[in-house]
């Protein structure tokens, strides 16, 4: 359903129309003139017949192409303008005047305009009193000032192409409050009539409704009688559900609700209309259809060069095919869409700090709604938590933070201790030294070192491109581009969608707290080991029990007495962490009798993931701490997830997956998925023309033979290299940079540049497909591993089997950031983790996060089936684009890159020998220039520079930097073109 492109629309170009006119041009219709008639009749006899082709063409745009013309929008902008002001001096003067004026208007049939005219007493004159007349008494009443917005609005819109609110908008508000008001203040009129048909005060207020407006109450009044009221209030309620999207009645709506509503804002601020509503049916005809529909200056979606709503998902080559047939002022015309939401820099790894508020609130009273007021009372219960705190026993105390920020708080019991029971002053105390201390502080921000993958510049450093860049900066308009407009209509999914598993039970008891220090302490004890101080941090999976030992123990023994202890305390998944980074003192991690279950819904509510800034936001789950766990993939910038069967990956990938899902539009990002087990990832297929990208003429978007993996691996090689170019000629450093300058219309996409959208591309087994195409898949993963993060693409890899023959050393080294599941053996943790530990997890979504030398046990959220279902069939549902993202065309079987020998001459392009002089003679391996020179879209500039290292004219592919050019000279070059096209 792809809408005919702007190009392609039969508009004969300038230059064609000219030729047509020739025929009837001045000269000859007066020499023709002056001839006698029968002459003239000769004439026309024996001049053989015209050729239709002679006529000129008459079309729409050859009509209306004034419309075009900026000066006479300028002249249209400004009449408006100074309209609305006439109207609105008009309308105020009728005010004072408009009763003397109504002989006037009413008799102009019966007298001279000049008369009249001195009659008036309106300060516009006649024509002013005229106006106010039919709009105002006759109209509409005093609802008929809303005129004068609609008027000044066009005129604005015209004169300044400002985006911001859409005509459409802006009518549809006007004119229902004129109705709409026009026809309450004429039933209050007819309300305020005498029973026998008539009232001073009435009468003289009837100028308020205006005929119209009066006319429809009374006719509203005789059909209905006070249902009147009822039909204004129900068409005022309709109106405002319609204009405002209003979807919920909710006054207490969750931050995730609250962020929808920010987009919607940004839709309607960038004009696009009232409704905003999903609507799965509509098709991207009806949106062009719309925007051709709109009056001039108007067609604020009609973005040229890369808005073009309508065909996102279109190759960048056709785009600019279309670009090319623009009119060379096109450019000028173009007109504007406004900021949209782009995606902010961020922290890679943030903690919740609101867990610990939570976690007070929550074991004083149960729930807390995601509100500001409770969120205050948080403070309050914290406060008198910590008050408590103080005044505990000497032997078990509890401390809570109290200074807090009112943040919104999880509905969850994050910790089992309820404080009126610890603060109850008659409870028994345990005895034994030392002090146990249950602590609900929040740990230190995580931070994984920020690792922006950026390009050399000494290596990538184009000057000149630079230069050029600049300077075509200053020639393109200064309006914003919104990638996110491909989609407008795009609603983010809700929380809805989501299990609600309620507040969580408490699940650690005092007595086990109790019962598990005592236990520690004696075993330590056995050894000589005495401790200072005890505390206990509970959280969903494990209590973490820090140990301050006595001065002179050595940490080394602790740490050897792992085992003793594990079997002391009877539980498996004992962890120790000796030390606990920056704290100095000993961590034993010990798993609670009952599990918690981190439910994803209560992850996503949470404000640190609502109003988190970061380019990818992962919400993984909570730490042993209980806060939320959310890290960036775009700083990871690249994952490896590994956990024996049954751990927890396929929740954990889907959990990554739902909260990208989540968090960005279709527009911002692409999925490539490989599922090699077939079935774990199909679910998503649904949202194939959304988010997911895929080989053209491919028909499943999910990857599960292993050939076609290569292909996939390849064609995002190409992809790499492609947006490495176009960084290199942007002269920008990074993703985001580019994307800013693509948003800020700074880059022309006539020469290639286009806005790109992250893609993430995940590998659900990496082991099945090391088995069966080894190399082939290694090369090109580290190939992206090493080079992809600077251009916006992320690996995320998971196995099952973490062997070094799986994830080989080449891997590993470019996954800086890695996530383990239960794994079987201490060996599995080391090859992933580079430490035991994943060996000692309990399952069930116990993970390990490493990220350098950090090492974070987090508890994984958990999504069921059926949420992912629900959650992909609210996206399949709405509107998405014609086609899956398309991704790079590879060669042939072997994916284009490779292969030198195979190469098959005949497939050459037409265009190989042009593309080679130009690439020889520029001394300049690069793709967009081979786009630039040769008017090329982007598959096929990419294939042509394939076909070139094949050749070897062109180096193979170097990162950042240009390929580097094998031949010298254009003489060279000719031999060799020669000798190819002999043999
Ligand atoms: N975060 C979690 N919280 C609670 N339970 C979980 C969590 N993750 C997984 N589980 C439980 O473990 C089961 C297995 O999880 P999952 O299917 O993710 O394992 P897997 O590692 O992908 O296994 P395989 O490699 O065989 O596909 C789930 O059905 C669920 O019952």
């Amino acid at each position: 359903m792809t809408p005919p492109a702007r190009g392609n629309e039969p508009r004969p170009s300038r230059a064609a129309a000219r030729p047509a006119e020739e025929p009837v041009r001045e000269p000859r219709r007066n020499e023709a003139s002056q001839r006698p008639a029968a002459a003239k009749a000769a004439a026309k006899a024996a001049k053989p017949p015209r050729r239709p082709l002679k006529l000129p063409t008459v079309s729409f745009s050859g009509l209306f192409g004034f419309l075009r013309d900026r000066r006479f929008q300028l002249f249209l902008g400004f009449f408006f303008l100074l309209g609305s002001m006439y109207l609105t001096i008009a309308f105020v003067s009728f005010v004072f005047t408009g009763h003397s004026d109504q002989s006037v208007v009413e008799g102009l049939s019966n007298t001279q305009v000049k008369e009249a005219g001195q009659e008036s007493g309106n300060w516009l004159g006649l024509v002013g009193a005229f106006m106010a007349q039919v709009l105002i008494y006759k109209g509409f009443g005093v609802a008929a000032f809303a005129v004068i917005p609609i008027v000044f609005f066009l005129g604005y819109k015209i004169v300044f192409r400002r985006p911001g609110l859409s005509l459409s908008y802006v009518l549809a508000l006007c004119l229902f409050t004129m109705v709409w008001l026009s026809v309450l203040l004429g039933y209050v009129v007819l309300s305020l009539e005498a029973p026998d048909g008539d009232s001073g005060l009435a009468h003289s207020l009837d100028f308020l409704s205006g005929g119209i407006g009066y006319e429809t109450a009374l006719w509203l009044d005789s059909l209905i009688g006070w249902g009147t009221v009822l039909l204004l209030a129900f068409l005022l309620i309709s109106f405002v559900v319609f204009f405002f999207n209003v979807t919920s009645l909710n006054l207490h709506r969750s931050g995730l609700e609250d962020e929808e509503v920010d987009y919607q804002d940004t839709y309607e601020r960038n004009g696009l209309g009232v409704n905003h509503a999903a609507n799965p049916t509509a098709s991207l005809e009806e949106e062009d259809e719309e925007e051709e529909a709109a009056p001039l200056g108007m067609t604020l979606r009609r973005v040229g060069p890369v808005a073009a709503p309508a065909a996102p998902a279109r190759p960048q080559a056709q785009l600019e095919e279309e670009e090319e047939d623009e009119d060379a002022d096109d450019e000028q015309d173009v007109p504007m869409v406004a900021t949209g939401p782009i995606a902010k820099p961020a922290l890679s790894v943030s903690v919740d700090t609101t867990a610990p508020v939570a976690a007070a609130v929550a074991a004083g009273a149960a729930v807390v709604p995601l509100t500001v007021a409770p969120a205050a009372a948080a403070l309050t219960t914290a406060a008198a938590a910590a008050k408590v705190a103080t005044t505990s026993g000497p032997s078990f105390s509890i401390e809570a933070p109290v200074a807090e920020p009112p943040v919104a708080v999880p509905s969850r019991v994050p910790t089992p201790l309820s404080l009126a029971d610890l603060a109850d002053p008659d409870a028994p105390l345990p005895a034994p030294s030392p002090t146990l201390t249950v602590r609900e502080a929040p740990t230190p921000a995580l931070e994984i070192e920020s690792t922006p993958g950026e390009l050399d510049p000494a290596a990538g450093a184009d000057m000149a491109a630079i230069a050029e860049a600049d300077e075509e900066a200053e020639t393109m308009p200064t309006v914003n581009y919104d990638p996110t407009l491909d989609l407008p209509r795009y609603q983010y999914p809700t929380l809805e969608l989501l299990n609600d598993y309620g507040a969580a039970k408490a699940q650690v008891s005092k007595e086990e707290l109790e019962a598990n220090k005592d236990r520690i302490v004696e075993t330590l004890g056995h050894y000589g080991i005495n401790i200072a101080s005890i505390k206990a941090t509970i959280g969903p999976t494990v209590t973490l029990y820090e140990i301050v030992p006595d001065a002179g123990v050595r940490i080394s023994k602790i740490k050897s007495l792992e085992d003793d202890i594990a079997l002391s305390l009877a539980a498996l998944g004992i962890r120790i962490i000796a030390p606990i980074p920056g704290k100095g003192t000993i961590g034993i991690e010990v798993p609670n009798t009952k599990k918690e279950m981190v439910s994803i819904r209560s992850v996503f509510s949470t404000d640190k993931f609502v109003n988190t800034e970061m380019d990818l936001p992962v919400a993984f789950g909570r730490t042993i701490t209980n806060e939320v766990f959310v890290a960036d993939l775009a700083k990871m910038p690249h994952l490896l997830m590994a956990g024996a069967t049954g751990q927890g990956k396929s929740v954990g990938l889907n959990v990554i997956l739902a909260s990208l899902l989540y968090k960005r539009h279709p527009s911002q990002l692409k999925f490539v998925l490989v599922d090699p087990k077939k079935v774990e990832l199909s679910i998503f297929n649904k949202i194939e023309r959304h988010f997911l990208a895929k080989l053209p003429d491919t028909e499943e978007a999910i990857i599960t033979d292993t050939k076609k993996v290569v292909n996939t691996l390849n064609s995002l090689c190409m992809e790499m290299d492609r947006r490495y170019d176009l960084l290199k000629d942007a002269g920008c450093r990074n993703l985001k940079e580019y994307n800013r300058k693509f948003v800020e219309r700074r880059l022309n996409p006539k020469k290639g540049h286009r806005f790109m959208p992250f893609i993430v591309l995940v590998i659900d087994e990496l082991a099945d497909l090391m088995m069966t195409a080894g190399k082939e898949v290694e090369t090109p993963i580290a190939r992206l591993a090493q080079l992809a993060r600077a251009i916006g693409i992320h690996l995320i890899v998971a196995t099952q089997r973490p062997s070094v023959n799986v994830i080989t050393g080449i891997i590993k080294a470019n996954f800086p950031c890695r996530i383990s599941f239960k794994v079987t053996s201490k060996i599995d943790s080391r090859t992933i983790l580079d430490t035991g530990g994943a060996d000692q997890l309990v399952g069930q979504g116990d993970m390990l996060f490493s990220a350098g030398s950090d090492l974070i046990r987090v508890q994984c959220a958990f999504i069921d089936t059926p949420e992912v279902d629900r959650l992909c069939d609210y996206i399949g549902e709405q509107q998405g684009y014609p086609d899956a993202y398309a991704l790079p065309e590879v060669a042939g079987e072997d994916g284009g890159n490779g292969g030198g020998e195979d190469f098959d001459p005949t497939d050459r392009d037409s265009m190989f020998e042009e593309a080679a002089r130009v690439i020889v003679t520029h001394q300049q391996g690069s793709t967009s220039l081979l786009q630039r020179r040769l008017k090329l879209g982007y598959n096929r500039a990419g294939r042509l520079i394939d076909q070139l290292e094949h050749a070897g004219i062109v180096g193979p592919f170097e990162g950042s930097k240009a390929r580097e050019v094998l031949i010298p000279d254009e003489y060279s070059l000719e031999q060799l073109l020669n000798n190819l096209s002999k043999s």
